[in-house]
C-alpha cells in the first residue's frame, strides 16, 4: 500500500523525477538543454516588466525625456517579444519530444511485460504495478500522473522558485517584517495544500485505481466483439450496465470525499493568503500615502506582490502534482526493474548449447503446486519421452494434463524435481533458444486480427512451399485460395471490411498450422481440436503424425480414438500417472484407459446408429 511518509518519501520522489530526467537525457541530451532554457526564460520573464516599468515611471516623473522613455518602452517590448517567441519555440520542441519519449517508454514497458515469465504475469501485485506504470502514458480513470504534466510541472516548479526568490528579495527591501509574514504564509498555505493533496491522492491510489480497472473491464465486456455472443445469449446488457453504474457510483462517493477535504483545506489556505496579501497592499498604499516610497516603487512592489502570489500558487500546484508523479514513478521504476523469472542467474550453466537433432525429454520426480496453493497439482511424476516419440496424455478434467504441459513450456517451475532435455535442466537453457525448440497449441488458442499469413508466420520468413504443404495437409488451402486477397486476407472485420470470419474449426486448423510452420522439434497439441468433428480430428491427428515424423509430439485429447496412432499413452489422475503403455497394452490391461475408451466408443456407436455419423 502506497502512502506518503515524509521526509524520506519526499526525497525518494525527488530522486525519481531526477531519474526520469536522467533517462530522458540518455535518449536526447538536447532536451535537457531545452529544459534549462525553458526554466531560465520562465523565471526571468516577469522581471522584464517589473524592471522596465520602474525605469519608465522614474523617467516620466524625473527627467521626463520622452525620447528616452520611448526607447525604454521599445526595449521592453522587444524583450517581451523575445521571451514569448523563444518560449513558443521551446514549447513546440517540448511537445514534439514528449510524444517521442512516450513511444520509447511504452515500447520499453511492453518489452518488459513480454519478458516476464507466465507465472509473473499472473501475479496480482505485478498486474497492479503494470497498470499503474501504464497510466503514466495513458492517464485513465485514476488520473495518477501524466508524463507531459510531470515534465512541464517540474520545470515550472524551478522557474516559480526562482521567481519567488527574486520577488522576495525585492519585497525584503520594502520591509523585512513583510518578508517574514509572506514567507510564513507561504509555508502554512503550502503545508495545508500538501495535506489536502495527500488525502486526495490516497483516495485515488487506494480506491479509485481498482474501481477504474473494474470499470475498464466491464466497458471492454460491453463493447468488445469477442464477448458479444455471451452478452446477447445471456441477455447480460442491463446487468453489465448496472454493474458499470454501480462502480461509477462508488467512484463518485470516493471522488466526493477526496474533493470535499481538498476544497475545505484549500479554502483555508487561500483565505490566509488573501488576508495577508490584502494587508501587504494596504501597507504599500500607506507607505505611498506617507511619501515614504515613490510612485515607481509602488509599481515595483505591487507587481512583485502579483508575481509573488502567482509563483506561490504555481509552486503549490506543481509541488502537489510532482509529489503524485514522484510517488507514481516509484511504481513505474519498480516495474521496470522487476527481474524476469525467465532469466537464468549467471554461472548457472547459462548459454550451454543444446543438440536439437534428437530430443529426449525427462521428468524426474516432478512435483508442482500453483503459487499460493497448498495442494500439489502434479505429484511424483517420472516420465521419459523418447526422440520422435508420439505421446498422448489422457485423463479426467482437472487431472493435471495442461499443468504438465505448462511445466514443460516453462510457464512455471517444478516445486520439486527436474525436467531435462537431452540431460540438461530446461531452466538452464536460454528462454529465447528454448522457445525455438518447443511449440504448443492450446484449447484457448488465439487468432489475431492480422492477415492470415501473419497469423501463420508472424514476422518470420518462411518458404511459401513449406506453408502450402502444411495448409494442404490441414485442408485449409482450398478455403484460402478462394479469397480475393488469398493468404494476405485480414482475419476478422475489426479493421478491414473485407476481412474474413473463419469458422471455429478453421481457426483451430489455422492455430495448428501456425505451430507446424514454426518447425520446432517438440510439438504439443493440448486439445485444440475440440471444435472439430471426431472425423476431422482423427484426420488431422493422422495427417499431423505424418508431418511430425521427425519431432517429439505430445497430444492431449478427450477423444480416446484420436490417440490410437500414438506410440504411447499416459493416463493421469489427480496429478499422477496411473497408466502408461501403447493403445493395445492399455486395452489389454483393462484399467482406466480401457474404461474411458469403451465408454466413448459406446457413446459414438449410439450416435452413429442414430445419425449415421461414424468416428
Ligand atoms: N493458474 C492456476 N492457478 C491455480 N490452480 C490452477 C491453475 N490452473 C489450473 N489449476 C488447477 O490445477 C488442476 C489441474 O488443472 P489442469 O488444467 O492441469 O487439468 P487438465 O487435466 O488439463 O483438465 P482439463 O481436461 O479440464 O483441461 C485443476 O484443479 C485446476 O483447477
Amino acid at each position: 500500500m502506497d502512502t506518503i511518509k515524509r521526509p524520506k518519501a519526499l526525497m525518494m520522489y525527488f530522486l525519481n523525477i531526477l531519474s526520469l530526467y536522467k533517462k530522458i537525457g540518455s535518449i536526447d541530451k538536447f532536451y535537457i538543454v531545452n529544459s534549462i532554457l525553458t526554466v531560465l526564460i520562465k523565471a526571468v520573464h516577469p522581471f522584464n516588466s517589473i524592471l522596465f516599468l520602474k525605469i519608465i515611471v522614474d523617467e516620466l516623473t524625473g527627467n521626463s525625456n520622452w525620447k528616452v522613455t520611448v526607447g525604454y518602452v521599445l526595449l521592453m517590448c522587444i524583450l517581451e517579444l523575445f521571451f514569448r517567441s523563444l518560449s513558443a519555440v521551446l514549447w513546440t520542441y517540448e511537445l514534439r519530444k514528449i510524444v517521442h519519449f512516450k513511444s520509447i517508454f511504452i515500447k520499453e514497458l511492453n518489452l518488459k511485460t513480454m519478458s516476464l515469465s507466465y507465472q509473473q504475469i499472473e501475479d496480482p501485485k505485478l498486474i497492479d504495478d503494470r497498470h499503474k506504470a501504464m497510466e503514466i502514458f495513458y492517464p485513465g480513470q485514476a488520473q495518477f500522473m501524466d508524463l507531459k504534466n510531470t515534465l512541464i510541472d517540474s520545470k515550472q516548479l524551478i522557474a516559480y522558485i526562482i521567481q519567488f526568490c527574486g520577488v522576495i528579495a525585492i519585497l525584503f527591501t520594502l520591509s523585512p517584517y513583510i518578508f517574514f509574514i509572506l514567507l510564513a504564509t507561504y509555508f502554512i498555505s503550502n503545508l495545508l495544500n500538501t495535506i489536502a493533496a495527500d488525502k486526495e491522492f490516497n483516495v485515488w491510489s487506494l480506491s479509485l485505481v481498482n474501481i477504474g480497472r473494474r470499470i475498464g473491464y466491464f466497458q471492454e465486456l460491453a463493447t468488445d466483439y469477442k464477448y458479444a455472443k455471451e452478452m446477447r445469449i445471456n441477455k447480460l446488457g442491463q446487468w453489465l450496465v448496472d454493474k458499470i453504474y454501480y462502480y461509477f457510483n462508488n467512484m463518485k462517493k470516493d471522488v466526493h470525499k477526496a474533493v470535499r477535504t481538498f476544497t475545505v483545506i484549500s479554502m483555508i489556505a487561500n483565505t490566509l493568503q488573501i488576508l495577508v496579501n490584502g494587508g501587504v497592499y494596504f501597507f504599500i498604499g500607506w507607505l505611498a500615502y506617507k511619501s515614504i516610497i515613490s510612485l515607481s516603487e509602488v509599481i515595483v512592489y505591487i507587481n512583485s506582490l502579483g508575481v509573488f502570489v502567482l509563483a506561490l500558487l504555481g509552486i503549490s500546484s506543481c509541488w502537489i502534482s510532482l509529489q503524485k508523479a514522484g510517488m507514481h514513478l516509484s511504481t513505474y521504476f519498480r516495474y521496470l526493474e522487476t527481474v524476469s523469472k525467465n532469466v537464468i542467474p549467471s554461472g548457472n550453466g547459462q548459454n550451454q548449447k543444446l543438440d536439437t537433432k534428437e530430443i529426449k525429454i525427462e521428468f524426474i520426480d516432478v512435483w508442482f503446486k500453483y503459487p499460493g496453493h497448498k495442494q500439489y497439482t502434479i505429484k511424483n511424476l517420472d516420465l521419459t519421452i523418447y526422440p520422435n516419440e508420439k505421446l498422448a496424455i489422457v485423463g479426467e478434467n482437472g487431472a493435471g494434463k495442461t499443468t504438465l504441459i505448462k511445466l514443460l513450456l516453462r510457464f512455471y517451475k517444478p516445486t520439486k524435481g527436474y525436467i531435462l532435455i537431452n540431460g540438461m535442466d530446461i531452466n538452464r537453457i536460454k528462454i529465447e533458444e528454448y522457445m525455438n525448440i518447443i511449440t504448443a497449441v492450446f484449447q484457448d488458442f488465439n487468432t489475431l486480427n492480422f492477415s492470415l499469413k501473419e497469423n501463420l508466420v508472424f514476422d518470420n520468413n518462411y518458404e511459401s512451399s513449406e506453408i502450402e504443404e502444411i495448409l494442404q495437409t490441414l485442408n485449409l488451402n482450398n478455403t484460402i485460395s478462394k479469397l480475393p486477397k488469398g493468404i494476405d486476407t485480414e482475419l476478422g472485420r475489426l479493421f478491414d471490411q473485407e476481412g474474413i470470419e473463419l469458422s471455429g474449426g478453421q481457426q483451430q486448423k489455422l492455430a495448428i498450422a501456425r505451430a507446424l510452420v514454426k518447425n520446432s522439434p517438440i510439438v504439443i497439441l493440448d486439445e485444440p481440436t475440440a471444435m472439430l468433428s471426431p472425423t476431422a480430428e482423427y484426420e488431422i491427428y493422422t495427417n499431423f503424425a505424418g508431418l511430425t515424423q521427425d519431432k517429439s509430439t505430445i497430444y492431449i485429447s478427450h477423444r480416446m480414438s484420436s490417440c490410437r496412432f500414438c506410440d504411447r499413452i499416459i493416463v493421469m489422475k489427480l496429478g499422477e500417472i496411473v497408466e502408461l503403455g501403447s493403445h493395445d497394452q492399455l486395452m489389454q490391461e483393462k484399467g482406466n484407459y480401457y474404461t474411458l475408451f469403451m465408454k466413448q466408443a459406446e457413446f459414438y456407436n449410439n450416435i452413429d446408429e442414430q445419425n449415421s455419423i461414424s468416428i
